[in-house]
Formats: structure tokens, sequence, C-alpha cells
């Protein structure tokens, strides 16, 4: 295994990264331009790992997908079936077997090893409640095509994780009946993310009903009907924004991140109020958001119920803080790429680190760090907190950093660039089908 050292900051980190595409954006926008009723264009995709994957998936069901850099143009067909490969992909674990289910043949699911623990359960019961025949309950599954999918009414405990919700409600709108959605079971996590669903079916003119529309709380309505070909353009990544945004913060510098949105469903924007209440500045102008470190950051008690994607950054600057942190609220991170609450302590505690996992996150008490090797699980937020830790502790060797490739390839190059001064973006792929 060829360890990575994270390089350490001899100053404060001054510079400005242009991150690529959403993840989430890019890998919904690539669902509904499947399904949708004529050809559209996806610019600014991010391609990567998860990404590719996506695009693979949705090739086999049926669509031609052209692919130029970032610029992906998508012609859907009749849908049909194959082998969908997931990575290690929750979104392509959750949203793709809905789709499946409206080809005409069966779809084949596997994935990584890792990712045949990681909780599926609840679309695969949700597709039989609707009339679809699948089996198995986990990776690998098999989801049967017949050419149409009934729909309905369908109650789920979607609480493991909100793309459970989202991809049932990205595929519904073609369901005969559509799909009246009912969660049951402790609060969803993620909720942004539902958000972002919900407004991007809008935008391909889908009817779509909120709890606060359907008058129920939890519930979700799809109304069948087309679904419209929408060209997009991706917004760039704000949850891979947060490492570099965190290394200004932890070493009382500057990083911008350029074409940040004004508006947004991305989680990643509240990353800005995470900074503010651990003591960072954070400043919006036309160049972008800039996040301005103190001497040393404050710990910070909060949720992240609905940012949990975020947590291991916040845990890597908790670490680092001048007091103790409580983040509270993500037990189902214990689903996501690796048990990261597990993983995070157990990293930070190699490290001489003084965190506890508790029932719903983590207790982190900021005393002296020394280097050591650091596990990434195969999980690219893992990575990408050590880069994170190893800017103020000399000796953080993490031992995958590729696994950063799930959603951001070149991470260790932007990474280099940002601590040279000089990062600004992967350099675009070239074009490739
Ligand atoms: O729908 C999405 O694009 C995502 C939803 C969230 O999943 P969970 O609700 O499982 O946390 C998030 O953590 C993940 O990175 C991306
Ligand atoms: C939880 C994550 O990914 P996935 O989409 O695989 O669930 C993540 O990117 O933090």
């Amino acid at each position: 295994m060829t360890y990575w050292t994270a390089p350490t900051a001899t100053r404060p980190v001054r510079a400005t990264v242009d991150v690529p595409g959403s993840k989430s954006l890019t890998n919904r926008a690539l669902v509904l331009a499947a399904l949708a009723d004529g050809p559209s264009t996806i610019t600014g995709a991010l391609r990567s790992r998860d990404t590719d994957l996506m695009i693979e998936a949705i090739r086999t069901l049926g669509a031609t997908v052209e692919v130029t850099g970032d610029r992906v143009r998508v012609t859907p067909g009749p849908l049909t079936g194959g082998t969908v490969d997931c990575g290690l992909a929750g979104t392509v674990m959750r949203f793709v077997p809905p789709l499946a289910a409206l080809g005409s043949r069966t779809s084949h699911f596997d994935g990584d090893s890792h990712a045949r623990n990681r909780p599926q359960r609840t679309v695969l019961d949700a597709l039989r409640a609707l009339g679809v025949e699948v089996h198995g309950d986990s990776l690998p599954f098999d989801v049967v095509g017949t050419g149409s999918v009934r729909g309905g009414r369908v109650e789920v405990d979607a609480s493991g994780s909100s793309q459970f919700v989202s991809g049932l409600l990205l595929s519904a709108a073609r369901f005969t009946d559509g799909v009246t959605f009912e969660h049951v079971g402790p609060p969803v996590p993620s909720m942004p993310h539902i958000d972002m669903t919900v407004a991007m079916l809008r935008e391909s003119g889908v009817q779509v009903d909120t709890p606060a529309e359907t008058g129920r709380a939890n519930t979700w309505r799809v109304h069948p009907g087309p679904i419209a070909a929408v060209d997009r353009t991706i917004e760039p990544d704000l949850s891979n924004a947060t490492p570099f945004l965190a290394a200004a913060a932890v070493t009382g510098g500057a990083v911008t991140v350029p074409r940040w949105p004004a508006t947004t469903t991305q989680p990643g924007d509240e990353f800005r109020a995470v900074l503010a209440a651990m003591g960072a500045t954070v400043t919006a102008d036309e160049a972008g958001v800039t996040a301005h470190g103190p001497d040393r950051l404050v710990g910070i008690d909060v949720d992240l119920h609905d940012i949990g994607e975020l947590t291991p950054t916040v845990a890597a600057m908790a670490a680092l803080a001048s007091s103790p942190s409580r983040l509270r609220g993500i037990a189902h991170l214990r689903g996501h790429e690796t048990d990261r609450l597990a993983a995070l302590a157990a990293e930070l505690t190699a490290l001489g680190g003084d965190v506890v996992e508790t029932d719903d996150g983590l207790a982190v008490t900021p005393v002296a760090l020394t280097g050591a090797p650091w596990r990434a699980y195969a999980d690219h937020r893992m990575a990408t907190a050590g880069a994170v830790v190893g800017l103020r502790v000399p000796g953080v060797r993490i031992d995958d950093i590729d696994s950063t490739a799930k959603t951001l390839p070149g991470f260790a190059d932007l990474w280099q660039r940002m601590l040279d001064g000089d990062a600004p973006g992967p350099s675009r792929r070239e074009a490739r089908s």
C-alpha cells in the first residue's frame, strides 16, 4: 500500500480553489435525462467514479450518452435492462432500481464489497409494494422489469437515508399511477437532498406535492406524467468545497471558492454557518465565497442531521479547535461509505485524539495530535478529513488517497496546488465517450 503523506501548512493557506460539479446534482440530472421525453445536455457535470457509474447505468438501461469533458449529452431510448455496477455510490444503488423497474427486462445490481453492507432494503421493499418483482434485499439483487410499474401509495421507513425517498420520487412520474410516498419512522436525514430532488423534478415539468401540499407530514406525491427534457448547468460541489474552506479555517488563512451559487438546494451551503459558529469569517462577493480563518477555531455543538455529508470535515476542524465539540443527529452515518462515526473516532484516536462515539454522533475534545497512518476505509470524505488534519499535524499518512476519485478525482494535486497558492481547478478531462 502506498501512503500519501498529507502536506503540512507552513503558513496560512491562501488560495482560490475552483471545485468541479456537484455529484448529487449531476446524478439526479442523469436519471431525469434518461427518463425524459427528448435529448438534453448537462454542462459542468461532475466526472468522477460515482457519476461515471451513473452514466454507465443509464446506458445499460437504454440511454445513449455522449461525453465530452464535463459536457454530457443524453438521448433517452426505450428502457431495457442489464448489469448495473453501483461501485460504492449511494445514488446509483438507490436511484437506479426504480428506473430499472420501468425497463423491459431483468437488471442485475452489484457493487463494491462495502456497498453490500449499505442499507438498501427500503427501496426494494417500496418497489415490491408498488407491484415490482425484486429478488434480494441488499446488493447483489435483481429487479424484474416488465416495461411498466403500477405505482400507487407506499409507506416506508426512510430514516436510514434520504436517498430512499429521492430514488423513488425521481422515477415516479413514469409509473402508471405515480407515487404517494409516506415515511413512517424517526426523522428522515438530509432533507435538503429531498428538496433538491423536488426542485429538479419541478424544473422537468413534473407535478410534485411536498408534505406542505399533501397536508400530511412526511408524505410526498408525484403525479403521473411526462418528464420534460431540460438542459442543465451543474453548480460546483459545495460539499467537496468544504475541505478547502476548512484549510483556511484551521490555518488562519483565506480560501475562496468561485462560482458559489446565490441560492442552492445543496447542503454544503450550510457549511458557511458552521464555519462562522466555529469562529471563522465567511464573506461572499463576485469572486465567490471566502473563508477567513481565526487564530484558533472554537468548538461547536451542532445537529448535523440535515447536512450529515459534511461531518468528516467538521470533525477534522473540531479536533483542531480550542474547545470541545458535540456533533449530533448523525446516527445514519453508520450506513455511509463506511461507518463514519466509528472511522472518525478510530482515526483521530490513532493520532492521540480524544474522540468518543455517542448514540447519534461524536464528542470531540481537542488534545495535541501526532502523525500516524490514517485509514480512509475507501471513503472519499475520510481521506479528505485526514488531509485537513494533516495541515496542522505533520506525518498524517493516508492509506488510500485515490478513494477521493469517488467524487473528486485529482484531489491530491488540487490540495497541493492550494498549498502552493495556485489552484484554479482540476484540469478538464479530455473528451471520451
Ligand atoms: O441524494 C443525495 O445526493 C445524497 C443524499 C445524502 O444521503 P443520506 O441521506 O443517506 O445521508 C448524502 O449524504 C449523500 O452524500 C448524497
Ligand atoms: C454519503 C455519501 O455518498 P453516497 O452518495 O454514496 O451516499 C457522501 O458522498 O458523503
